[in-house]
């Protein structure tokens, strides 16, 4: 089962009001906005390099409720398919039951569902914007007939409109050409959302 809304710079659009969530949205906007500080720098790049050109100021959130109920027939059944999320960053909290997994080096990792904290997952856009030196993450959720698994997701993402293409300082055309073309944010999002969730085929359409 999955709830999802839409808020602007960490304010629920339907919801002006609604307290907790409106106020995580915000601090997770913050901390989102932090991270990609770190992040431009550890590229090379200005601090507020990938703040302004992904247009934060007008950036898109979405945060997502996941809820897995025990299932009777786990191996039957996938909670989420693998798949790699739009935007630059999703930060994820889990209720202590695991279920998520990561794929890395073509094996599919467990990943512990520790309780009071954030899990960083590299997506679809910063994969873009770094040239491919962050890789998105593959991940996937699977289900247990023993408990209920819950898990809030909350992606930050550029303004709809921003055009996600490599940054260019990182571009160098013998060494280091673009590897991927620039797609409108709200273009990619409706690639995703027309397909099934699929690995990272909506990512595979804009590399080169
Ligand atoms: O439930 C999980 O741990 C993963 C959820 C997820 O992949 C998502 O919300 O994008
Ligand atoms: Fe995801």
């Amino acid at each position: 089962m999955r709830y999802m809304e839409t808020t602007n710079k960490g304010h629920l659009i339907n919801n002006p009001n609604k307290d907790t969530s409106a106020e995580y949205c915000r601090r997770t906007w913050k901390v989102g906005k932090e991270l990609l500080k770190g992040i431009s720098e550890s590229l090379g790049l200005e601090a507020n390099y990938i703040e302004d050109t992904m247009n934060l100021d007008s950036g898109w959130q979405m945060i997502a409720a996941n809820m897995y109920p025990p299932c009777p027939q786990p191996e039957l059944a996938m909670g989420i398919p693998p798949h790699s999320d739009h935007g630059l960053l999703n930060l994820l909290m889990q209720n202590g039951v695991s279920g998520l997994q990561v794929l890395h080096n073509g094996k599919w990792i467990n990943v512990s569902s520790t309780v009071n904290c954030l899990l960083v997952f590299v997506s679809d856009h910063l994969e873009v914007v770094s040239n491919g030196k962050y890789k998105s993450v593959l991940h996937r959720a699977v289900v247990s007939n023993k408990a209920t698994r819950m898990s809030l997701a909350v992606v930050i993402a550029p303004s709809l409109d921003t055009v996600v293409e490599p940054a260019n300082e990182l571009l160098d055309n013998q060494r280091n050409p673009a590897a991927y073309v620039g797609m409108k944010h709200t273009d990619y999002m409706q690639l995703q959302r027309s397909n099934r969730l699929n690995g990272k085929a909506v990512l595979d359409k804009v590399k080169i």
